[in-house]
């Protein structure tokens, strides 16, 4: 697919690996500063690939059709969008030098096996975190939860996101079905799981964290108010900004979020996940990208997450002010279809303050995320309603 023609040839060129809805809107902030930019991704007619200059699909596990695509195009940037990349490709190339892998092939590797990431927090940094451990096969999972983590627990493959193999265990009946789902559904099989002990937090932030230069030329952190949300099955219903929390609490979530995006390094936007209970806080994780429940972002702060990454990378001045309380609602599928259309947006667009946006995702599932609603108010609980009151009016049907 090629919309468009490509900018002249000494333009600075930006490779997305992954195209979905975050992809999208990001496509559109680095193309606002001239940026010619390519979408791949897993499938055809994903979501970034609708606005971006032209696309190519592959199986981004692959390691050789990563470095084909990357040899073909001959990228500036290269933008995983995605967890589940060949990252050993990635820092292949980035040693090669001629491309800047954002915000760097190290950050990609460590954040897409939660061992890499839960190592670097808690043993590394020391980090507050839920206490884990990893298991290679049922039996070791049982003997690190009966003699360490205790119930309830959360079991996870180690590479998986969006809650996809996730589940809560209750109870030493459940870890059977728990190791089997987390086995088979994982994004890639590592052959390993994690098992988390449940926090017990007041609420979950995302505190999006921006890497960027100064106007000396130096790298400096900022953060956005937090984002407050929600979560089913592992996966967000709603996001919103800002989430009150004490003085001692935001103080500790910045140094958390602080001391990982630093050990990460490199430029951009990254999404630290956060557990709050009064004031103290955990760390959960890291994306380095834009994160789903940063999609209030869009109708919050005059520089959305997408914007920030993109000033971030293209070293750009940043702004992280908030201009809004505001809140985004989830709209998923409630069943599987290969043609999509969708009904109820005058309703839906009815709710005051409210705003949709649909993704385009070519094939429906059931949960899967096709669009998300905004909304604007005075409060947070305001905002949370109207968001979730405009989402549920918009209708997915098969074509
Ligand atoms: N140890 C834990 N204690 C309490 N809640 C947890 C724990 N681990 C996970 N959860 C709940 O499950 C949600 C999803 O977990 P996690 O972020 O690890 O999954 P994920 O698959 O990486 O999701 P995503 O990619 O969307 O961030 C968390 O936001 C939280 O609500
Ligand atoms: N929590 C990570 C996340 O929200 N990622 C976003 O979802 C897309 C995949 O959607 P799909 O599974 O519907 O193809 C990804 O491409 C990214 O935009
Ligand atoms: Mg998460």
């Amino acid at each position: 697919m090629k919309i468009g023609t490509a900018l002249s040839n000494s333009a600075t060129k930006a490779l997305l690996l992954g195209s979905g809805e975050l992809g999208k809107e990001l496509v559109i902030s680095l193309q606002r500063y001239g940026i010619e930019v390519i979408a791949v991704d897993r499938y055809a007619d994903a979501p970034a690939m609708h606005v971006a200059h032209r696309s190519h699909v592959i199986d981004m596990t692959d390691g050789e059709a990563v470095k084909k695509v990357i040899a073909l195009e001959a990228p500036d940037y290269i933008i995983p969008e995605i967890e589940a990349i060949a990252t050993d490709a990635l820092a292949e190339i980035e040693r090669e030098g001629r491309s800047t892998v954002v915000p760097n092939a190290r950050a990609i590797q460590l954040t897409m096996n939660r061992e890499g990431i839960r190592s670097l927090a808690a043993e590394e940094l020391k980090l507050p975190t839920s206490a884990y451990a990893f298991a290679e096969s049922f039996a070791d999972l049982k003997q690190a939860v009966d003699e360490k983590i205790g119930y309830p627990c959360f079991v996870k493959p180690t590479m998986s996101s969006s809650g996809k193999g996730q589940s809560m265990v209750k109870t030493p009946e459940q870890l059977k079905s728990a190791w089997n789902y987390a086995k088979a559904s994982g994004r890639v099989d590592t052959g390993k799981v994690i098992v988390e002990s449940k926090i017990d937090f007041d609420f979950e932030i995302t505190l999006l964290t921006v890497r960027a230069l100064n106007q000396h030329g130096e790298i400096e952190t900022r953060f956005c108010a937090p984002i407050g949300h929600r979560q089913e099955h592992g996966d967000y219903r709603e996001s919103w900004q800002p989430q009150p929390m004490t003085p001692a609490a935001i103080k500790a979530a910045e140094d958390i979020a602080l001391k990982v995006t630093g050990a990460i390094g490199g430029r951009g936007l990254f999404g630290v996940e956060l557990f709050v209970k009064g004031d103290q806080v955990w760390f959960s994780e890291v994306s380095p990208r834009p994160h789903d429940t940063g999609m209030a972002t869009m109708i919050t702060q005059q520089q959305n997450e997408f914007e920030l990454h993109a000033r971030a990378i293209l070293g750009l001045p940043v702004d992280t002010g908030l201009l809004r309380t505001g809140a985004s609602a989830v709209i998923l599928s409630q069943e599987e279809a290969d043609d999509v259309a969708y009904d109820g947006l005058a309703a839906a667009l009815s709710v005051p303050g409210s705003e949709i946006r649909l993704f385009g995702k070519p094939r429906a599932l059931v949960n899967r995320r096709m669009g998300v609603a905004l909304a604007s108010a005075e409060t947070i609980e305001e905002a949370k309603e109207k968001a979730v009151k405009a989402a549920n009016l918009v209708i997915i049907n098969p074509g």
